[in-house]
């Protein structure tokens, strides 16, 4: 990490460490500390180049390290490379506006925390009024942790965007994500191709081991599907009950095919002694190739349909089977 606060060039001023701030009277300090002792939010204050002379426990808290410790620190340090940046020239350009008040934020900024932990949190800043400033321009900061909104942001969208059972992206995700790359192959004029692929007799597996089997055998294909994925951009999801679907940007119909016939040859061989069922048990999948090459296809729904035709003849010709739209 390049912005551990020891590596920065320092604009802390040392020697302020325990003592009295230069700016407030202790008076006014004394009134601060009392005002923001047991608030809950992160209060600190800060003087032109981003030096702490006051802050709260919920402050030092946050920051992960302690009130007294904190004073002569510069809040620049605790910032991630692109908040710093933006922080510094922000109370640069205040510099030139001591007389008028100004504030800046909540924004959502990363904090390097004394004990090299991360915090995301918000942040706003604001001058301090000029009977409580009285040598220099200083300014009041709240810091609001984020983490559990953050975390909890992060497990609802993990929910819309993922199928429960298996793991993979949901449908939702597949539209969107095939329309984005559409978009990217017609502009670049790259191929762009997709496969759908369904579990053959899946109604008899179900019938003969039952629903919870089937649920495992589902997950079993979800995950030999998502370990063939060529590279990082490719995406695969489930795209109705017992059928996949797979996303290649930049690929064409052979690397789709080698993609499917890897999947297939997987698929056969996959045991299922692990959920109980005989040694010699095994399934297979069809599967439906399509590319979209040369404006071949009109719309990103087209190239998914032309892959369902290609399933569809897979079924008919017996299963276990890969055929690729013309
Ligand atoms: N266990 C389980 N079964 C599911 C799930 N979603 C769909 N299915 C089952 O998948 C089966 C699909 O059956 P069909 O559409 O007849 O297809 P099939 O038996 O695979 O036959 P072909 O596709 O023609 O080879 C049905 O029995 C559904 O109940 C699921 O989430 N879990």
């Amino acid at each position: 990490m390049s912005t551990n606060k020891n590596e920065q060039p320092s604009t802390a001023k040392p020697e302020a460490k325990n003592a009295l701030p230069q700016s407030i009277n202790s008076e006014q300090l004394a009134l601060i500390a009392q005002m923001f002792q047991n608030i809950p939010e992160g209060v600190f204050i800060i003087n032109g180049q981003g030096t702490f002379e006051f802050a709260n426990p919920m402050a030092a808290q946050l920051l992960g390290d302690n009130q007294e410790a904190l004073i002569g620190q510069n809040i620049l340090h605790y910032l991630h490379d692109t908040d710093r940046d933006k922080y510094m020239y922000t109370l640069l350009s205040w510099l030139d506006h001591k007389d008028s008040p100004i504030s800046l934020g909540p924004n959502e900024v990363k904090i390097y925390r004394a004990d090299s932990k991360t915090l995301e949190a918000d942040l706003c800043i604001s001058s301090l009024p000029k009977n409580i400033a009285v040598a220099e321009n200083l300014f009041i900061c709240v810091l609001h942790d984020l983490s559990s909104h953050k975390e909890q942001y992060n497990r609802l969208i993990k929910q819309a965007t993922t199928d429960h059972l298996t793991g993979l992206a949901n449908r939702l995700t597949l539209e969107e994500s095939l329309k984005e790359h559409w978009q990217e192959s017609v502009q670049t004029n790259q191929a762009i191709s997709t496969i759908l692929i369904d579990i053959d007799y899946f109604k008899l597996f179900n019938d003969r081991f039952g629903h919870v089997k089937g649920d495992k055998c589902l997950q079993k294909v979800a995950s030999i599907i998502a370990e063939s994925l060529p590279s990082r951009d490719c995406l695969a999801a489930r795209y109705g009950g017992e059928e996949f679907a797979i996303i290649l940007p930049r690929c064409q119909k052979d690397t789709a095919a080698a993609i499917a016939k890897h999947i297939q040859i997987k698929v056969n061989n996959m045991p299922f002694t692990d959920i109980g069922l005989p040694s010699d048990f095994r399934i297979s999948v069809s599967q439906g190739i399509a590319c979209e090459f040369n404006n071949q296809y009109r719309t990103s729904e087209a190239l998914i349909c032309a892959a369902d035709t290609a399933l569809y003849r897979a079924k008919t010709e017996g299963r276990n089977k890969i055929s690729i739209s013309a």
